[in-house]
């Protein structure tokens, strides 16, 4: 039974899966083996299908409890950080185990604040993740808990797997969780509460609906309904479901409306565009040649040194620049992968040069056309 409204969702080809501390942890006792496998091979028929997938999961700070003989989650951010660390590695563990029975290899990719927010690190996240996804890998995310400090933690993932969507332009995002979706109130609190099946993501009704989270959890609803609507600013959709259900991740990713929808009614790329061209200001320009103008407004490619004859202004690897023509009118504008000293040394020269006039090659063009904005 396939709900029409749905088969928008059913058409992702990347989704960010994100797995909660509350359903991974079997009642505090550690990780749930059960659930992983199952969970494993969802993913691994989510790949033979040729669906890109991260995933984000938590369960770090859990397992590191038991196994470190505690008898619950402590309170100080050292013992935190401390019982994240160890229980990380059995996080990966377990996953890199039952990933490779279906011969997936997995990458553990740890992320801290500055890795989204600063420019240059949000290039080399963004880079590095599109690459495991290439290479048919499935990164598997989680916060940098043992360095993070409790004033820049994200503190719960669903926050983090939001980020992770903008970060590698995921079509959707699925919340899995302890409850079957949103509900009109915590089904905790009233188990009569009815189940929200799709609701836009800006409804304001739905913050009061969102509650807290559990003894393991960190963010309750609130935090995924706050994940949805960052989601949506790169134009990502949002399911929150169980991951106890079966096959929930085949289903809700065939368009089966299982928990909660959070439409966005946006284009992914057109709604990151839109935020990468309201975020910051220019601190510099490049004026490109005429073939280069014609090939960013004619055919939607990417900036490439070669196409560049003048680079002004201060400016470093991750910052948005201005593209300018030869008749100074403004182009595009973009994020630049190189720094304004090195677009110097590199302009006017074929991508194949870069690494020996620099010494090293980061990427092949100084804007690529997924940081690029037509004016
Ligand atoms: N309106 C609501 N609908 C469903 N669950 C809710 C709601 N408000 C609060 N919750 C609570 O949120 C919990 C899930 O969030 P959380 O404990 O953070 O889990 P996770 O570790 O999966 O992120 C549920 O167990 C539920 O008790
Ligand atoms: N990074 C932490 C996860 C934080 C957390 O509990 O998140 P969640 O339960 O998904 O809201 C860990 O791995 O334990």
């Amino acid at each position: 039974m396939s709900d029409p409204t749905r088969s928008e969702i059913a058409r992702s080809r990347r989704w960010v899966i994100k797995v909660g501390s509350a359903l991974l942890t079997n009642d505090g006792r550690g990780l749930d083996g059960e659930i992983i496998g199952g969970l494993v091979a969802q993913l691994a028929a989510l790949k033979e299908r040729g669906i890109e997938v991260v995933l984000v999961s938590s369960g770090a700070v859990a397992a590191g409890v038991v196994r470190l003989g505690w008898s619950r989650r402590p309170s100080l951010l050292h013992d935190l950080q401390a019982a994240a660390a160890v229980g990380q590695s059995i996080l990966i563990q377990s996953y890199e185990a039952a990933f490779s029975q279906y011969g997936i290899a997995t990458a553990q990719v740890l992320l801290g604040h500055d890795d989204v927010s600063a420019r240059d690190r949000y290039l080399n996240a963004r880079g590095t993740l599109t690459t495991l996804l290439k290479l048919g890998v499935v990164p598997i995310v989680n916060e940098n808990d043992t360095v993070v400090t409790d004033e820049i933690r994200f503190g719960d993932n669903d926050t983090l797997a939001a980020l992770v969507a903008n970060l590698v332009d995921a079509e959707a995002l699925l919340l899995l969780t302890d409850q079957q979706g949103l509900y009109h109130e915590d089904p905790r609190l009233n188990p009569e509460a009815e189940l929200v099946e799709t609701r836009d993501v800006h409804d304001p009704e739905l913050d009061d609906m969102a509650g807290e989270g559990g003894l393991l959890g960190r963010g309750g609803m609130i935090t995924k309904l706050r994940a949805a609507r960052l989601a949506a600013r790169s134009g990502t959709e949002t399911v929150i479901a169980s991951g106890r259900m079966q096959d929930v991740i085949g289903q809700v990713t065939r368009g089966v409306p299982l928990g909660t929808w959070l439409r966005t009614g946006k284009r992914p790329q057109n709604a990151r565009k839109q935020w990468l061209a309201a975020m910051v200001q220019t601190p510099g320009s490049l004026v490109l040649d005429e073939g280069a103008v014609r090939v960013l407004r004619e055919s939607g490619r990417s900036l490439l040194a070669v196409g560049v004859r003048m680079a002004e202004g201060r400016f470093e690897r991750g910052d948005m620049v201005s593209c300018r023509g030869p008749d100074g009118r403004e182009v595009a504008r973009g994020l630049v992968n190189y720094s304004a000293d090195e677009t110097r040394r590199i302009m006017g020269q074929p991508s194949a040069a870069i690494e020996g006039l620099l010494g090293y090659q980061s990427d092949e063009e100084l804007i690529h056309r997924d940081n690029l904005v037509l004016c």
